[in-house]
């Protein structure tokens, strides 16, 4: 098959849970892996998650010629205003995620709980340059930032992220459950729609 959507993210986390939502479409869909393209997406120094998510979508499209499909996506924490969110993979500098939720949680050591209050958020991106579609859709989760990191499933900020409906962090539930109420699943479910017109039209 020569026609194919690009998944632009190195992120293997998102990778498996991307694929995962779109799993109708496993075949249709290529990774940056699959297709041996060892390279760094651009900077993303965009205002929005959405210009960051364009960013990346068509830095690859550019270079392919084909649809892609990128998102960009970040954790909100109220009582850090502005410091994570679209910076959020930037926050901390170049450390691993073990030191960047230390540096969170050392930020917020004095913040009661009713203070806590932080969401995740997800802008995906399909963009396809000669047929000219751009489709944006977005999903959002809300919780706490846990006083301390619990789970090591997920990845990134998933240990400290604390989701009321299920009394845990998202570091403690298993992918099924994380890809029923995350931010990327809501995000995605939507892009899905769309997939679900053009791919039946046959237009892939
Ligand atoms: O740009 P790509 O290659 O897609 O991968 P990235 O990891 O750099 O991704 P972003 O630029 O979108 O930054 C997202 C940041 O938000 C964090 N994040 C996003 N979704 C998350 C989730 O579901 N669980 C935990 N952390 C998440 C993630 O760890 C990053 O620090
Ligand atoms: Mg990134």
């Amino acid at each position: 098959m020569d026609k194919f959507i690009i998944l632009a993210t190195k992120n293997e986390g998102k990778i498996r849970e991307i694929l995962d939502i779109l799993s109708e479409y496993r075949s249709w869909i290529k990774t940056l892996k699959d297709l041996n393209l060892d390279i760094e997406l651009p900077e993303e120094l965009g205002e929005s998650y959405e210009e960051n998510a364009f960013i990346k979508a068509r830095y690859i499209a550019e270079l392919t010629g084909y649809p892609v499909i990128a998102e960009d996506s970040g954790l909100e924490i109220d009582a850090l205003k502005g410091e994570l969110g679209i910076h959020s993979a930037r926050f901390g500098g170049s450390v691993g995620y073990k030191e960047k939720i230390r540096l969170v949680l050392e930020k917020m050591k004095d913040i009661p709980w009713e203070d806590r209050k932080a969401r995740f958020v997800c802008k995906a991106v399909f963009y396809d340059e000669k047929e000219d579609i751009k489709i944006i859709t977005g999903g959002k989760v809300e919780g706490y930032i846990a006083y301390e990191p619990r789970g090591e499933r997920g990845f990134g900020y998933d240990p400290i992220f604390y989701f009321p409906p299920l009394g845990k962090t998202f570091g403690e539930i298993n992918e099924f459950e994380k890809n029923k109420y995350s931010h990327r699943f809501m995000a995605f479910n939507k892009l899905k729609l769309f997939l679900e017109c053009f791919y039946k039209g046959g237009k892939l």
